[in-house]
């Protein structure tokens, strides 16, 4: 094959083409930074625990949403020695977001020390002299009968078999009320699994109260070292992880985990900022409940930290369980989402939710261009609703921000919409070969985010059922180099696609609700897909470096697109290539994708005066169907090399392969 490129760019590449999406699916939110946390309580009312919620268990939420006295309510949670635990409806809770207690039952004359031990999210990873911040809250509701001496109170890091990692003791404060406790634990060494514990318990409690005497506990959590010490903040492998593939853009918080099954369990942003004893939690949209303990200020912390900007959205009045808002009912949720808006750009002077930004400690607006409106909001959907709900919400959000850019998220073929969208967030499933045709969109003024995209399956006509009928547990070199030849036509769309994500992008090998996601992670480690590999982006427009580790798309976005000659754009197409380049440094990226079973020649002719004679080569490849997996987490991973180039030059690319060559020319 021969590959003529010409000199003269046709459009720029966006630099908010490569970003990443979130949300709180397959225990993503709560896992990559907390050990476990809040134990919160149930409102009157919640709904029965699913099965699924005894998945979720850790000191999260799970009792808030569990009725308790259920098992549900005390998974992950173990009584230690002679005690008995359970969670209740607490005559007097820590807050009225958080009504429920752990309650530690302590009988008489007991002579060792009782309490309970949370399990973490499958597991939990202490290092040798890492500091891990440790929070409680408890209260003694009947004063222990009159003892010798208080008794003491013990918070301790445990190894699988029971040994101390660290541990601090105070007294256990006999007052009224709730007293928290916050300390710091160092381990003294590194544990020789993950199957670790975080303990609570009381010694020299003895006494002779027949009923046994209680003790009450809320809020607990356990955090390890946080990205850039943020409080609440992000697990550093993980972070960095994302960080080294350098989104420009960061979508949340869904995805299906917005809309919530009712209108009542949407995603609610003021439910999720301000302190961790305020925020009630939710049902999220996936098998489990959302503690929020990650919420919208901990997003905009992130995207600052990760210099990304937020695609934030709203919620626009269509539940997944099918209900939906519609006409003037629609005003309080209006309101809701221009409050949204202001706590994250508005003036503190003006606006109450903006200056609740600014007692949170960031009076200044964040960086927001871009707000969706809704998620899919073309699911089960009565005709016509979408267009009624549109109407209402860009019409009044963009007459409040007029500055902002709205996206539709109900597909583009219709129903229409006014007023007609700017952008529309196209949402593609992919199958393992690549479907590059799907990207010739109509060319008519509007623009695309596709915001979510993977090669889900090997069977085309089943790209979300099972392993058996095909679906990829985790992404395969087959997959990714589809997806690179996706992502190779958003290069050569870029000017009516000016953004796109993978997704989803984390999962808890341990339980997840889908698969493939780009990134796993478990307790103790992070696992890069091979489509992680692939996806990596740069979005400075800086010369790519052939660093040590070598990245694909990170570091080869290129600032604008050269036309070459069109690959074969049938869905049997396996050879897809696209020519970008770095006007700073005339720096050409030439990426290739072979989906072929065999390796396949290309003859590129560049029309410059000098070209390098050699390039950098990074390649991906393997097996069609291998994947990085815990058991083989680095079993695929790119190859830095040179290779010969010039005006003419010849590559072969090889079998299931994704390459760049980065050349010079001018
Ligand atoms: O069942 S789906 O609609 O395909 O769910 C997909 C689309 C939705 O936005 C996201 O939350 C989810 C996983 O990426």
């Amino acid at each position: 094959t021969t590959v003529s490129v010409s000199a003269t760019a046709s459009h720029p590449i966006p630099t908010t083409l490569w970003g990443q999406m979130f949300e709180d699916i397959s225990h993503v939110r709560e896992s990559v930074r907390i050990f476990f946390k809040g134990l919160n309580p149930p409102r009157a009312g919640m709904e029965d625990c699913t099965p699924n919620c005894s998945k979720i268990a850790l000191f999260n939420k799970l009792p808030q949403h569990c009725n308790k006295d259920t098992t549900a309510a005390l998974n992950a949670w173990l009584p230690i020695g002679e005690s008995s635990i359970n969670v209740v409806a607490d005559p007097s809770p820590l807050s009225s977001a958080l009504p429920n207690s752990l309650v530690l039952v302590i009988p008489p004359n007991v002579k060792r020390d009782v309490g309970f031990a949370n399990t973490g999210y499958w597991g939990i990873n202490f290092v040798k002299d890492t500091q891990y911040t440790a929070s409680l809250n408890y209260r003694v509701p009947a004063f222990l009968s009159p003892l010798n001496s208080p008794p003491t109170l013990t918070i301790s890091l445990l190894a699988e078999d029971g040994s101390t990692l660290a541990a601090h003791s105070t007294e256990l404060a006999l007052v009224d009320g709730w007293t928290e406790v916050d300390i710091v634990l160092t381990p003294d060494r590194t544990p020789p699994s993950l199957a670790n514990r975080f303990a609570v318990t009381v010694s020299n409690a003895t006494h002779t109260s027949p009923a046994g005497i209680e003790v009450h506990f809320a809020l607990l959590s356990l955090f390890p070292p946080t990205f850039k010490g943020r409080k609440n903040g992000m697990r550093t492998d993980i972070a960095q992880a994302l960080a080294d593939a350098k989104p420009a853009f960061f979508r949340f918080p869904g995805g299906n985990n917005l809309e919530g099954q009712t209108t009542a369990t949407r995603w609610q942003w003021r439910n999720t900022v301000g302190p961790l004893s305020q925020r009630p939690g939710r049902v999220g949209d996936w098998s489990y409940i959302n503690t929020d303990g990650l919420g919208l200020l901990e997003y905009l912390h992130w995207c600052e930290d990760l210099d990304m900007e937020p695609f934030m959205a709203v919620w626009d009045g269509y539940s997944l369980g099918g209900s939906s808002v519609t006409g003037d009912a629609l005003g309080p949720f209006i309101a809701e989402a221009i409050e949204q808006i202001n706590f994250v750009i508005g003036d503190p002077n003006t606006s109450e939710a903006a200056a609740l930004r600014a007692s949170l400690g960031h009076a200044e607006p964040f960086k927001l261009r871009f707000v969706e409106i809704g998620n899919e909001d073309f699911v089960g959907q009565a005709p016509g609703t979408v267009a009624s709900r549109w109407n209402w919400f860009a019409t009044n959000l963009s007459a409040t921000f007029p500055q902002l850019h709205f996206m539709a998220t109900s597909r583009s073929s219709g129903p229409a919409l006014t007023p007609t969208p700017e952008i529309y967030d196209a949402h593609n499933g992919l199958r393992q070969t690549h479907s590059y045709t799907t990207l010739c969109r109509l060319r008519n003024g509007i623009k695309f985010f596709e915001g979510e995209y993977a090669s889900t399956s090997t069977n085309s006509s089943n790209l979300y059922g099972t392993p058996e009928q095909g679906r990829l547990l985790w992404p395969t070199v087959a997959a990714s180099v589809g997806e690179a030849a996706f992502m190779m036509g958003f290069e050569r769309n870029a000017d009516i696609v000016f953004s796109s994500s993978y997704a989803p992008l984390l999962g808890h090998v341990n339980n997840s609700q889908w698969t493939p996601n780009l990134v796993g992670f478990d307790a103790g480690k992070v696992y890069k897909s091979t489509s992680y590999h692939v996806q990596k982006v740069r979005t400075a427009p800086s010369p790519p470096l052939l660093t040590a580790t070598p990245q694909l798309f990170a570091n080869n976005r290129g600032d604008e697109y050269l036309p070459s000659t069109l690959p074969n754009n049938s869905t049997s197409a396996t050879l897809i290539w696209s020519v970008t380049r770095w006007t700073a440094t005339n720096q050409l990226i030439i990426k290739i994708s072979n989906s072929a079973a065999a390796s396949q020649d290309l003859t590129f002719v560049l029309p410059f005066e000098s070209v390098s004679s050699v390039g950098s080569l990074e390649l991906l490849t393997g097996a069609a169907t291998t994947s990085n997996t815990p058991a083989a987490p680095d079993l695929i991973a790119p190859v830095a090399s040179r290779i010969p180039v010039g005006t003419i030059f010849n590559y072969t690319a090889p079998a299931t392969s994704f390459s760049i060559i980065t050349l010079t020319a001018q």
